[in-house]
């Protein structure tokens, strides 16, 4: 007998995006995963054969990129960030919209960038952070956070920050502006690459159902 599918997702702000897309794709999570008493981080799901498991949004792509789960729901920073080649990310589910932005204090003008060899900047995204200051031919010197990024520079951790922006009013509420963006963000199905070969007869319709799953929702804005 074939062992169940693993379907990892966040269990941050994206879950509740993901839910509905979940559904739309045909898989609904026992009642157990929205009693917000449980204790439990595995789910059984109304498909015999897949079970979810709800994990921090960086950890769903270590479990995916290691075969631990086969398949999962992840934003593209966390895909860009970690940039595990045996992940792949065949649909732009088009939920979780924001964007990966530099910003610094208000008032404090944007040095001229061709000007500069070295920076230093709070991010959770190292690797993304020193790959934009990189192509510009700067060293970014990075201190790792895990949230709060905003809290840098009026603390004197660093001047400027690299962290995620949706509405802005983070950025607003700490008197920080936003000076550049780095990429834009949306949600993707990731699928472990080997999983995929091996078991393409249970992944492939599944695929198949996020796409038309995000496409519908497309359809139905
Ligand atoms: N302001 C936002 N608007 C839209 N999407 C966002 C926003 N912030 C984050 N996201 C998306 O949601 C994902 C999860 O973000 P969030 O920081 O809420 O996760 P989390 O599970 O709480 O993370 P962790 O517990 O590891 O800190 C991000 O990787 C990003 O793709
Ligand atoms: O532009 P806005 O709409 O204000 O959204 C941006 C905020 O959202 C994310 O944080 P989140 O609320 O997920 O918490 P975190 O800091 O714990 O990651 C991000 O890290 C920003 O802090």
């Amino acid at each position: 007998m074939t062992r169940p599918l693993t379907f990892a997702i966040p269990k941050g702000r994206i879950l509740e995006e993901a839910l509905p897309m979940l559904a739309r794709a045909g898989i609904k999570p026992e009642a157990e995963f929205h009693d917000k008493k449980s204790r439990a981080l595995r789910f059984a799901t109304n498909r015999p054969g897949i079970s979810i498991i709800r994990v921090r949004a960086f950890d769903v792509a270590t479990f995916v990129a290691h075969g631990a789960a086969q398949i999962g729901i992840v934003g593209s920073d966390v895909v860009e960030e970690f940039d595990y080649s045996e992940l792949y990310a065949p649909v732009d589910l088009d939920i979780g919209h924001c964007r990966l932005s530099i910003a610094e204090p208000v008032g404090l003008s944007d040095e001229d960038e061709a000007a500069m060899s070295h920076v230093r900047v709070a991010t959770k995204y190292p690797h993304l952070t020193r790959k934009y200051y990189e192509a510009r031919g700067i060293q970014a010197e990075c201190v790792k956070l895990n949230g709060a990024m905003e809290l840098a520079p009026s603390l004197g951790l660093s001047r400027r920050i690299v962290d995620l922006v949706s509405s802005g009013a983070t950025l607003k509420a700490n008197g920080l502006v936003e000076t550049h963006v780095i990429m834009p963000v949306s949600a993707r199905l990731i699928v472990n690459r080997a999983a995929y070969k091996m078991r393409s007869a249970d992944l492939t319709p599944l695929v198949e159902a996020f796409r038309k799953a995000a496409a519908g929702g497309k359809d139905a804005a």
